[in-house]
Parts: structure tokens; C-alpha cells; sequence
């Protein structure tokens, strides 16, 4: 492995300017992947999963604006900051312009795939003449050239009889075919870099089953790193090498996959587990996640997850958690943020009643912000 990773993310913060306030929709994060890995990036509906990856696009809509951090990929910075004159900060001359985005990062470097391939693919025009054009446009080679390529991969990623359905209309293909599909295009300029942000939540079971093992296949094949975005984690014990958990803007924990599952560090993280079918466990036992996640815009002060935690004590709300590594000896790196393993008092605290913990704990609405 080379010394230094594919794409280093350090202090990445994104925030969207709303009339209800300032959403800190990622906080400040920070993650690495190397060459050939498949890195997840895990966390429930709002935590900042799509903000993150479309960050490291730089295809962050308004009202939202990165505000910080640093992207390097491959020693180029996708995102730089610097401190100006008056203490701000400010885009570094260093940081890629949008043009340079376009045509040296997107699609070549870093091709990203969505969830629903019917917002990529142009419902009018057919499945064979999309794919080429992005692939004429991206690897600047001739027509002829490029309808080739098209057919290979589609080929490639499975699709029978890739000649004949070349001509077919995306409403033609089921949901599986066209995520197919959109893994084609994304693969089709040979990419170092995907990102796939929920692309099998669409599908059903098998199907998602066989797409994971498409790009399992594929990933050996190509050495292509991936960043996995999704909210389940039974996809992620299944494909990735490293794991990052997002809450609310932030990293909490970031392990490698069996760690994260058999050397669990955070309540959150262990929160998630139970919520999901285990080989070790009966269905019976699981328990969905107390409470509701806070709004973005007025974070909980101290841990994020003091509201839910089932081991909150006094100190969560007055401590901001550093991120730190709490690998063991030998470990490979486990990063946690969360004041249990640190030396703030934590032990000879008192619990604190949370949604987990109190009697109005279950997901009731009106357990949230109140008055406490
Ligand atoms: N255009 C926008 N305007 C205002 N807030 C936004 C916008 N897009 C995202 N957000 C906010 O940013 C936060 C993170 O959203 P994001 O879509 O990244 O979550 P996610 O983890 O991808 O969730 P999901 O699993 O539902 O896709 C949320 O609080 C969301 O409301
Ligand atoms: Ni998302």
C-alpha cells in the first residue's frame, strides 16, 4: 500500500444558510481511503451521509456552501482552506476551480452513483446512446469507439444480450438492470475513486444481493476504491474494509468492519447494531433506536447523542468528546468520539434520563426537546 491514501478528508464542514438558521449538515469530518479499499459511510436518515459525498464532489447545492477542511486527492485539493487577514477562512488558491472539477475530477477520477438511477439516466433517450456519449465526452474517443466500450460494460455488469438492449429506453430495464447500469457509466472511464451513496436501498433484497456482489467482483478486478453510503449495516458487514458512523454532522467512530462490530467503542454505534438482524441474535431482540435524531441547525451541546444515549451521564452535555484513537495495542486504528474514554469525570458521574432511558423514551415525538 502506498504511503499516502487516495483521498484524505480532514475537518470537512458543510453548511446550508436556510431563513430557520444555519444547518451544520457536516461538521467537521474527517476520513481516508486508501487504494483498492471499499470504506462505508453509515448513519441514520439526516446525518450528513449525502452532504459528505456530494462535498467531495463539490456538487453541494444552494443555500449550502463548504465552509472548511481539506480534500486532497491524489495530492490535488478538491477543497483547501486558509486563513485570510482578518482570522477568516477563506478557498485556498490551491483549491480546484468548478472548471477543473469538471474536467479533470468527475466522472475520470471520482464518479459518484445514486440511489435512483431514473434521476441519472434521461428517461427519453436510450440506455446505449447515454452511456456512450458519456463515455465519448469523458474519454474523448470516437463514436464507434465509444459504443463499444458502452456495450462492454454493460456486458460487464451483467446485462444479457448487451447488443439488443443497447437500443432499449431506461423504463424498459427493472430497477436492478438500471442500477446496473449506472455502474457501468460510473466504471466506464475507469475511475480510481466511486462513490455510491445508497445504491442498492432502492432494490429488493436479492437483487441488492447480487449488485454488492457485482461490485465485489468488479472492485477485485479493477482495484477500484469506494466510499459506501448507507443507513444499513448488514450491507456494510457484507462489503466494506473500513467503516465510518456519522451522528448528526459528525464522524463518531470509525473502525475496521469487525472491530466496529465485535470491539464496539460508541453508544451510538451499538444503538445501531441492535437495531439491526445479527447472526448471533434472534430477531426478537432487536430494539430500534430510542428517540429522535435533534435538527442540525441547534446540535446538543456537549456529545451530540447525550439526548439518546442509554449511558449518558452528567458530563455528556458539558463535554465536547474529542475524536480520538482508542485502539488497543496491536489494534489496527479505531477512532471514537465519546467521553467514556476519557479522563473528564465520566465514571463518577450521574446518569442522565435521555430518550433512551426515560419512560417517554420510545421514538415518542413529544419526548423531543423538552424541557429537561
Ligand atoms: N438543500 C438543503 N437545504 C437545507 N438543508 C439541507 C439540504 N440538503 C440537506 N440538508 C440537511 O443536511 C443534513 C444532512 O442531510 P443528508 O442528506 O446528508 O443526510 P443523509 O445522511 O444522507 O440522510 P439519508 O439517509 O436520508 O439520505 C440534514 O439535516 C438535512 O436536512
Ligand atoms: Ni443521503
Amino acid at each position: 500500500m502506498s504511503a499516502e491514501p487516495l483521498l484524505k478528508v480532514e475537518n470537512l464542514k458543510t453548511q446550508f444558510f436556510t431563513e430557520e438558521g444555519t444547518v451544520r449538515a457536516v461538521d467537521g469530518i474527517s476520513f481516508e481511503v486508501n487504494e483498492g479499499e471499499l470504506v462505508g459511510l453509515v448513519g441514520e436518515s439526516g446525518a450528513g451521509k449525502s452532504v459528505a459525498t456530494s462535498s467531495i464532489m463539490r456538487l453541494v447545492e444552494d443555500p449550502g456552501e463548504i465552509v472548511g477542511g481539506t480534500v486532497t486527492y491524489k495530492g490535488t485539493k478538491i477543497v483547501d482552506f486558509e486563513e485570510g487577514p482578518d482570522g477568516e477562512l477563506r478557498r485556498s488558491p490551491e483549491m480546484l476551480s468548478n472548471a477543473e472539477m469538471r474536467k479533470q475530477i468527475r466522472g475520470k477520477e471520482i464518479a459518484i452513483i445514486f440511489q435512483d438511477p431514473m434521476e441519472a439516466l434521461n428517461p427519453v433517450f436510450k440506455v446505449g446512446a447515454q452511456l456512450r456519449e458519456f463515455i465519448e465526452i469523458n474519454r474523448g474517443v470516437s463514436e464507434k469507439k465509444a459504443k463499444e466500450i458502452a456495450v462492454d460494460m454493460l456486458r460487464e455488469v451483467g446485462i444479457p444480450e448487451p447488443e439488443k438492449r443497447y437500443d432499449s429506453y431506461p423504463h424498459q430495464f427493472s430497477g436492478g438492470m438500471r442500477q446496473r447500469v449506472l455502474i457501468a457509466m460510473a466504471l466506464s472511464c475507469q475511475p480510481d475513486l466511486i462513490i455510491a451513496d445508497e445504491p442498492t436501498t432502492a432494490l429488493d433484497v436479492t437483487v441488492e444481493g447480487q449488485i454488492i456482489d457485482l461490485v465485489d467482483d468488479l472492485r477485485e478486478k479493477y482495484n477500484t476504491s469506494f466510499i459506501w453510503v448507507t443507513h444499513d449495516l448488514g450491507v456494510v458487514a457484507e462489503i466494506c474494509d473500513r467503516v465510518n458512523v456519522m451522528y448528526l454532522g459528525e464522524i463518531i467512530e470509525q473502525a475496521d468492519v469487525d472491530d466496529l462490530f465485535y470491539q464496539t467503542r460508541h453508544p451510538y454505534t451499538d444503538a445501531l447494531l441492535d437495531s439491526i438482524p445479527r447472526p448471533d441474535q434472534s430477531v426478537g431482540e432487536l430494539t430500534p433506536i430510542k428517540g429522535v435524531m435533534p435538527e442540525a441547525i441547534n446540535p446538543p451541546s456537549g456529545c451530540r447523542f447525550h439526548t439518546r444515549c442509554p449511558e449518558a451521564r452528567t458530563v455528556c452535555p458539558e463535554v465536547r468528546p474529542e475524536y480520538q484513537d482508542v485502539s488497543d495495542p496491536g489494534e489496527s486504528r479505531h477512532m471514537v468520539s465519546c467521553v467514556k474514554y476519557e479522563n473528564v469525570g465520566y465514571d463518577d458521574a450521574e446518569p442522565l434520563e435521555t430518550e433512551a432511558t426515560s419512560a417517554f423514551g420510545g421514538g415518542l415525538v413529544e419526548a423531543r426537546g423538552d424541557d429537561e
